[in-house]
């Protein structure tokens, strides 16, 4: 079960909580509650040089000195913290995903002294546990995914600030039915759309076709638009969920050799998404393969696109919808946990299809 803790706005000291709720009774009654879930990634990053941005540990400090970090916290908002996970982003498993939104859904949507969830998580998987969140928790209160570029033992370490903005837009009624968000960088950003675009630099999430929802201004703020939800968002309820199916992405490229498709098939993959050159172009003989492996086992296949902007249209995918599946604006990754919530109700090929189809200007 997760650890808990919690205090008072007043500082005074942790109070105990049980696994079925927070007891706020030594909080200030005047704010509003917030559940940290730390999950790890640089955010709680430490290394013994203050000037690293590579090579230091990920996940190496736990949600309390997350907390501790941040006393200024505590005039937005009492707040807990669950130690969900502690691990570098690449070793989020799709059994945390499910573990997570069981959790924010338990303690945060079902609570209704609980105003909204704040997620700290690694930013090198970030922008597929936020759309997987965004999908599966629906119950209007914000929830927030923040990370960090730099380790928190950095100079200039730009999680607690990062922290701080997400707190306090988590706690925020202007953040509510806008489905989960990232904030990083003082600025507000689409689950559902958002990308990592940078490797290394702190100005990395962007979604540069949709563009930010809004910006953090001295800790306050300020959305450009009323509460909306991406057009082609589809809800889904995992509480009956065990397991996501696996779904593997293949890139696409010159000379693109079909036994890629064959072995990931082979290999147990129950869907696949292809990170097509261009608007999810592949080889005129992977395309066989392709229809092949449709046709004969059912196994759904999504073009998506290796480029960071841009979408396949329904018209670029050849063949009709049921059996050519465009992935419309979403990218490889973000394919990848839509197809697999699909899967996990239901391996029907129309359905997933006319899933992604919301996401075309077909
Ligand atoms: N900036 C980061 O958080 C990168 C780290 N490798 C992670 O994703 O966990």
């Amino acid at each position: 079960s997760p650890l808990l803790y919690s205090r008072g706005a007043n500082g005074t000291g942790f109070v105990f909580t049980n696994a079925n709720g927070l007891n706020f009774t030594q909080m200030n009654h005047t704010l509003p509650n917030i559940t940290i879930f730390a999950t790890g990634g640089t955010i709680a990053g430490s290394d013994s040089s203050s000037t690293a941005t590579t090579g230091y540990t990920s996940g190496a400090v736990g949600v309390r000195a997350l907390i501790d970090a941040v006393p200024s916290m505590l005039d937005i908002a009492n707040v807990a913290g669950v130690q969900t996970a502690n691990v570098g982003s690449e070793d989020i498993t799709s059994d945390i995903l499910i573990s997570l939104s069981k959790q924010i859904n338990k303690l945060v949507c079902d609570d209704s002294t609980m105003a909204g969830a704040v997620v700290t998580h690694g930013t090198d998987t970030l922008e597929e546990t936020a759309f997987f969140l965004d999908a599966t928790v629906n119950c209007g209160k914000p929830v927030i995914i923040v990370g960090a570029m730099r380790p928190s033992t950095a100079i200039s370490a730009d999680g607690p600030f990062n922290l701080l903005e997400s707190v306090t837009v988590a706690a925020s009624t202007k953040a509510k039915n806008r489905g989960a968000m990232i904030v990083m960088n003082d600025r507000i950003a689409s689950a559902y759309y958002t990308t990592k675009t940078n490797a290394n630099t702190m100005d990395t999430f962007k979604a540069m076709e949709m563009g930010f929802l809004g910006e953090m201004i001295s800790n306050t703020p300020f959305f450009f638009y009323p509460p909306v939800q991406p057009t082609g968002k589809k809800d889904f309820d995992i509480s009956n969920v065990k397991e996501i199916p696996r779904v593997d992405i293949l890139f696409s490229y010159e000379d693109m050799h079909n036994d890629t498709l064959y072995n990931a098939v082979e290999s147990g993959a129950k869907g696949i998404v292809i990170a097509g050159a261009g608007a999810g172009g592949v080889t005129t003989s992977f395309n066989y393969a392709m229809e092949d492996v449709i046709n004969r086992l059912g196994i759904p296949i999504i073009q998506s696109m290796r480029t960071v902007n841009g979408e396949v249209p329904l018209s670029d995918v050849e063949s009709n919808s049921a059996t050519h599946i465009a992935s419309g604006y979403l990218n490889p990754q973000k394919s990848r946990i839509l197809l697999g919530l699909l899967l996990a109700k239901s391996s029907n090929i129309t359905e997933i299809a006319s899933t992604f189809a919301l996401n075309t200007n077909a």
